[in-house]
């Protein structure tokens, strides 16, 4: 015979939930340890009826109690914290949406009611709510102009959150600043300005390719965001593991590479729920999306090395690797780099430098076509470029392309499409402080607050940048350029492609190379066009203008990079190439 009825067990149960929230689950560091909870959880949850058995309880009985129990104890929990978060939070008296405030769900549900516009979602919170919106139980969206500096810049008190780092360890998941900075340091150096150059034949070679392809469809239709991921990706490995995916030869997707494109989709949502991640890191047989790609990359780490066995092999042609391998015993001894290091980064970087500069150019081709008069000046300034340059290597054309003296509608206009179509346009997270806030524009923002500024926002803000809807790259121009509208740019800390500080994106001057160096090449080479089939009547050109633009935006998906909308254009060789 029980000693409690079932009903003075479910009252028992419904004021135990409440209780061990405060005693325990406020206490913790939820999202690190509610996966051990879980466990803990499931444990009891199973072993329970045959505890209660053992007590001289029927079988009913026991599985009645708790079964029960189980119900009362999950649901007075959850009514405690959802009730904690949305009334009793230490971000409690920042705006936001009600539920958002209580669950990450409500962030998730509208991404994906948005069909995977997050940038947009946020956006309009933040035009709702104002510049500081809480996105999350413990999440803040910040979008200030000197939000950056504080959140990401140099020598910031905010750090990483470590729960992907748990799930795998390389460098754009490394936490510890200290740690993150040993390995970084090694990456730097295949990575600055000088052994980036010396990439250029690399480069060259695949944009040349990427090239004959196009030529191949001459003035024919063409589906540019396939070729643009291949190119980049092709790029990558051929820098990364001295070997291109030749995904531009064969005109199809390297299968290692799509398999992970498909996970990386879901990422998006995966991330949002951190104990989940954490708690997968439970599991490591669990199929690994990334494998194939690890494995390949470690097959082909191999093939360079046996076949640069020799210095002078290594010194003839410098890859991305060449410098790492040469710099990997000059990282601080406390956190050596293995071979599985290299490997593991070797993978990231290969996504973090492909996913992100295809976007780019797809848009770039849209905006070229859609802007003739913009293409028009281009084109004269890269000819010249080229035409200046008498000895045809692809160094001393570089050092023109880049330069804002010889070529400066070149580096307005991708910055303006960085502005427009930033492709990481949620930003990354941060953490404040676990013991003590931070200070920021008069807001005092609690310890261990999830923190972001999002970069499409911070682009579109109008405080920052007038007319931010429209795609006016004289606004980069500097003053004493005959058609500078400077005055458009009104605060350029808002500005941030690649983010700042010590954990920016490490390949900022290779994404800028591989950009201008693959548009000068088109644009020498092309006359590009939208199709006839894609012409708007009954508006005015400026109008059309805009209409398609807005399209473009509409059918841009984030995937935490951005996923480009579909660009279909018409590459016609020019005559002169012709010849
Ligand atoms: C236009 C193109 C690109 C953009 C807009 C871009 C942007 C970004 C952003 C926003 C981050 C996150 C930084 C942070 O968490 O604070 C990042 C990280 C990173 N990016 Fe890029 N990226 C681009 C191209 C590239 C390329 C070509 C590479 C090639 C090597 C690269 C390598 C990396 C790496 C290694 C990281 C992690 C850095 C670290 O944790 O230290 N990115 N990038």
């Amino acid at each position: 015979m029980p000693v409690l009825s079932l009903g003075e067990v479910a009252c028992l149960a419904t004021v135990l939930g409440p209780l061990s929230h405060l005693a325990l689950w406020t206490r913790l560091d939820i999202d690190s340890e509610s996966h051990k909870l879980l466990v803990l959880a499931n444990l009891i949850v199973l072993l329970s009826p045959f505890a209660l058995y053992a007590r001289g309880l029927s079988w009913f009985e026991a599985i009645s109690y708790s079964f029960i129990s189980q119900i009362c104890y999950a649901a007075s929990l959850f009514a405690s914290i959802g009730a904690y978060r949305a009334f009793f939070h230490p971000l409690r008296t920042y705006p936001g949406p009600f539920w958002a405030r209580v669950s990450v769900f409500w962030k998730v549900k509208q991404f994906t009611k948005s069909d995977f516009q997050a940038f947009e979602v946020i956006d309009s919170l933040h035009r709702e709510y104002g510049s500081v919106v809480r996105i999350g139980p413990r999440q803040l969206s910040i979008k200030e102009p000197s939000a950056p500096a504080i959140i990401y810049g140099t020598g910031t008190e905010c750090r990483r959150l470590k729960h992907l780092e748990n799930l795998r360890k390389n460098l754009q998941s490394l936490s510890d600043p200290h740690e993150h900075k040993a390995r970084r340091t090694v990456w730097e150096h295949g990575l600055r300005a000088q052994a980036c150059q010396s990439y250029l034949p690399q480069i060259n070679e695949i944009t040349n390719r990427l090239c004959e392809r196009l030529a191949s469809h001459d003035g024919q239709q063409v589906f540019v965001n396939d070729l643009c991921h291949w190119y980049t990706f092709d790029v990558m490995g051929r820098l990364g593991f001295g070997r291109s995916y030749g995904q531009l030869e064969t005109g199809k997707a390297h299968p290692a590479i799509e398999k992970v494109q498909n996970f990386l989709k879901a990422g998006v949502i995966a991330i949002q729920f951190i104990w989940v991640i954490n708690f997968l890191h439970l599991f490591p047989s669990l199929e690994d999306p990334m494998e194939d790609l690890r494995l390949w990359s470690e097959q082909l780490l191999e093939e360079r090395a046996r076949n640069r066995r020799s210095q002078e092999k290594e010194d003839e042609e410098r890859d991305l690797m060449s410098y790492v391998y040469q710099s990997r015993n000059q990282v601080d001894s406390k956190w050596p780099m293995t071979e599985k290091d290299i490997q593991e980064d070797a993978v990231t970087l290969q996504i973090a430098g492909s996913d992100t500069s295809y976007s780019v150019l797809v848009n770039s081709c849209h905006f070229l076509a859609n802007y003739p008069r913009l293409q028009t000046i281009l084109r004269a300034e890269i000819l010249q470029t080229f035409s200046e340059s008498h000895d045809n290597g692809v160094a001393p054309i570089w050092s023109k392309l880049a330069s804002t003296q010889y070529c400066p509608y070149l580096d307005a206009f991708v910055n303006e499409i960085l502005r427009m179509f930033p492709p990481v346009p949620q930003g990354t997270w941060r953490q404040t402080p676990l013991d003590h806030p931070i200070e920021l524009e008069g807001y005092v923002i609690p310890p261990n607050t999830i923190v972001s500024c999002p970069i499409w926002s911070m682009h579109y803000d109008e405080r920052c940048f007038r007319q931010p809807d429209s795609f006016i790259p004289e606004r980069w121009l500097d003053r004493a350029h005959p058609d500078s509208q400077a005055d458009l740019l009104v605060d350029k800390r808002a500005y941030m492609p690649f983010l700042l500080g010590g954990m920016n994106c490490a390949g900022k001057y290779l994404a800028i190379m591989e950009i201008k160096v693959c548009l000068a090449k088109i644009l020498k080479q092309f006359e590009i066009t939208f199709p006839k089939t894609q012409s708007i009547s009954g508006i005015s050109e400026i109008q059309a203008q805009r209409t398609r633009d807005e399209n473009l935006r509409k059918r841009t998906k984030d995937y935490l990079t951005m996923w480009a909308g579909e660009v279909e254009v018409c590459f016609r060789l020019r005559s002169t190439t012709k010849s």
